[in-house]
């Protein structure tokens, strides 16, 4: 895996301090409240783990995953839901944990969806801001890093549904992404470079 990347863009360490510093952000911002934190599958699975206990609040767990069509590196806009929440967010301060905000698609798509069902209030936390005009403008109340515009990798973000395992975010190599790519193939091309 470690070959397919360009440059380690966040290293663990990196990862680590910002999520406790956001952790200690949110656990006083929401003192007192009925907090709950909505997670996006698959990606946003490493950080939601790390932040949750770095906010020394009680609070529930819970999780939607959302499609979009596309191509491998490019969203096209269409999201539809894939899991829905276990019950009803209007008594609870719902905060959106997302991996990345890329083009904005997605998030726009949450938060039209979840503002209909009246929480108390909803927020959004992302530990990546990509640098990049947005297709839809979205709010971000809290975020650990802005990127540049490139395609990244790492610590639940995929290529193909790979890579979400590296510890770190990395900058993937353009030519593993310059033909289309399946998990069939990029597992062939994986296995010829060992
Ligand atoms: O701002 P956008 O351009 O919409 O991109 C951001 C979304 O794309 C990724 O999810 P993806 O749909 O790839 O699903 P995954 O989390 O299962 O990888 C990522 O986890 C965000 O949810
Ligand atoms: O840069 C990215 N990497 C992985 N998944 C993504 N989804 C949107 N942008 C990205």
């Amino acid at each position: 895996m470690h070959q397919d990347i360009e440059e380690i863009l966040l290293s663990e360490e990196q990862l680590q301090e910002k999520i406790a510093d956001l952790g200690k952000q949110i656990t006083r911002d929401y003192a007192g409240d009925h907090l709950l934190l909505l997670g996006t599958l698959k990606g946003a699975v490493p950080f939601i783990a790390d932040l949750a206990r770095a906010i020394e609040l009680p609070l529930e767990l819970d999780y939607m995953a959302v499609a979009s069509y596309g191509n491998s590196t490019q969203s096209s806009g269409i999201v539809r839901i894939i899991k829905d929440l276990e019950g009803p967010i209007d008594q609870k301060h719902v905060l959106i944990i997302e991996d990345i905000i890329d083009s904005g698609l997605t998030l726009h798509y949450l938060i039209d969806l979840l503002k209909r069902r009246n929480p108390l209030s909803l927020k959004v936390c992302s530990l990546l801001n990509k640098e990049r005009l947005r297709i839809k403008d979205v709010p971000i109340d809290y975020y650990g890093f802005t990127i540049p515009d490139k395609f990244v990798v790492g610590y639940g973000l995929d290529y193909a549904q790979l890579y979400r395992n590296l510890p770190y975010i990395g900058i993937l190599k353009p030519s593993v992404y310059s033909e289309e790519a399946t998990p069939e193939k990029t597992h062939k091309s994986m296995a010829e470079q060992k």
